[in-house]
């Protein structure tokens, strides 16, 4: 059961919100606590249900998790890790995908791991045959069972070389968090280099792991053998900006975002200027606003980084509904990430899938049934309509679609948006949006 939320759109969104450390980074420098030999202090812990199912997982596994939501600050102290019940873990079946991470620091405090069901957003198949084969590279025994993974180190865990046949972020963060205490070197070609894999690499550095990144996607990890607790502050989460950043385009509203950073919005804020949108980089945040006229239509295509995030997608697509003309979206990471266009066509909005490329960005789906470019046709005024959120950018589209639509829409499944957006509800209330809960689907 979830919550409904009712909108009252129509309104442009005008204010100040701040962000906090990112969704992508925070639970992975919760899973490398357990590899120190010392308590690790996270700071800038955004309050959100995968923080929380991370810390459920900790908290089974034996690791003492002291958390200050308000301020943000966690404490872990993994200095009795063992292995958690069953049931325990099970419990949190299907709740996100960070329980495959856990892996590495499992095999080398307790030689086992095992692995549940995993949740996250439903955007495909969203396979773990690399993460599984990686482990297998570095030694490990895998025993795939229907209740979930099996993995043992009956011989340790020793330094290897991996090709990744695709820029996998959790892979690279399974090879980082397994490599760097596994005897001798490990060579991972092919890797993934968003942000928040940096700051993962920042944090297992300070630890005392010895990491290099070479530009071309290749990262050289020596094996250490102790770890330890370290005081690291997240990295803002760039997708909960370029949500609000969209969210402004979109309400033709104006929104301070306390916190978003520009470096690692480089290609979102791009993109932002080509679509019409206006934005304002200050020491403390970005302003996002529309200043009036028409939005322009735009050929876009997400990549990995530094190419267009998928995860900005969906919200932007929301602001494209609105420009003057053609816009193509391609989709690259994803085979199946335009589930969320059935509300907005609902709402009013021009969109057709298409299953061919619409653009050159080398990708893995073309020759085959994925529905992976769409083609929107702008303007469309929304209106508004009862919709059900598909998963959480999905989510948080709906929600910008809603705001933007005339009259009163109802939007159910909303519980899934904070999974990674934190206070969502008091965000919007405090940029003058009428949101309320008013039941349960
Ligand atoms: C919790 C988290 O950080 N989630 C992010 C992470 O997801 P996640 O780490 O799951 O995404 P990946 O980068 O691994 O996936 C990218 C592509 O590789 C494929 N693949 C991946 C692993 C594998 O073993 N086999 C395989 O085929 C996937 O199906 C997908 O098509 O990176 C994605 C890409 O930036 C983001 O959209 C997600 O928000
Ligand atoms: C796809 C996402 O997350 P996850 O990998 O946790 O499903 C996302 O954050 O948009």
């Amino acid at each position: 059961m979830s919550s409904v939320l009712r909108v009252e759109g129509g309104k442009p969104l005008h204010g100040t919100i701040s962000v906090r450390g990112a969704k992508n980074f925070v639970p992975k420098a919760m899973v490398a606590s357990l590899l120190g030999e010392t308590p690790t202090v996270l700071r800038n812990v955004p309050q959100i249900r995968d923080v929380d199912v991370v810390n459920e997982l900790l908290t089974a596994h034996g690791v003492k998790v002291s958390y200050d939501q308000g301020a943000g600050i966690l404490e872990l102290d993994p200095s009795s890790v063992e292995l958690a019940a069953r049931s325990d873990i099970d419990a949190l079946s299907g709740s996100s995908r960070i329980p495959i991470l856990f892996c590495g620091p499992l095999l080398h405090r307790l030689g086992e791991a095992f692995i549940p069901e995993l949740g996250g957003c439903n955007l495909g198949g969203r396979p773990i045959d690399y993460h599984l084969e990686t482990l297998r590279r570095f030694g490990a025994s895998v025993d795939k069972r229907p209740e979930g993974v099996y993995i043992t180190a009956p011989r340790g865990l020793h330094g290897t070389v991996i090709e990744l046949p695709y820029p996998s972020v959790g892979a690279t963060e399974q090879t980082l968090l397994t490599a760097v205490q596994a005897e001798g070197i490990t060579t991972l070609e092919g890797a993934a280099v968003e942000p928040e894999i940096m700051d993962l690499i920042n944090v297992l550095q300070k630890m005392g792991a010895v990491i290099s990144v070479d530009i071309d996607r290749t990262i050289r990890i020596e094996g250490v053998e102790k770890l330890k607790g370290v005081v690291h502050t997240a990295l803002p989460d760039r997708i909960e900006a370029a949500s609000w950043g969209a969210a402004a385009l979109a309400t033709h509203g104006d929104l301070f975002v306390q916190g978003a950073e520009q470096p690692d919005m480089t290609t979102f804020l791009n993109t932002f200027r080509k679509v019409g949108g206006e934005f304002e980089v200050k020491d403390d945040g970005i302003r996002f606003y529309h200043p009036g006229g028409k939005l322009k239509p735009i050929v876009l295509e997400t990549n990995v980084h530094p190419g267009f995030m998928t995860d900005w997608q969906q919200p932007l697509v929301v602001a494209l509904t609105q420009a003057e003309g053609l816009s193509l979206v391609h989709e690259t990471v994803y085979e199946n990430r335009f589930g969320f266009v059935n509300a907005l066509r609902k709402m009013g909005a021009n969109i057709q899938l298409y299953k061919e490329c619409v653009g050159g960005v080398p990708c893995r789906f073309g020759q085959r049934n994925f529905l992976h470019s769409a083609v929107i046709q702008g303007p469309t005024p929304l209106h508004a309509a009862d919709i059900t959120v598909p998963d959480l950018r999905g989510g948080f589209s709906h929600l910008i679609a809603a705001l933007a639509a005339e009259g009163v829409s109802h939007v159910a499944g909303i519980d899934m948006i904070s999974r990674g957006y934190e206070h969502f509800l008091s965000k919007l209330r405090r940029l003058n949006a009428s949101v309320e809960y008013v039941g349960q689907d």
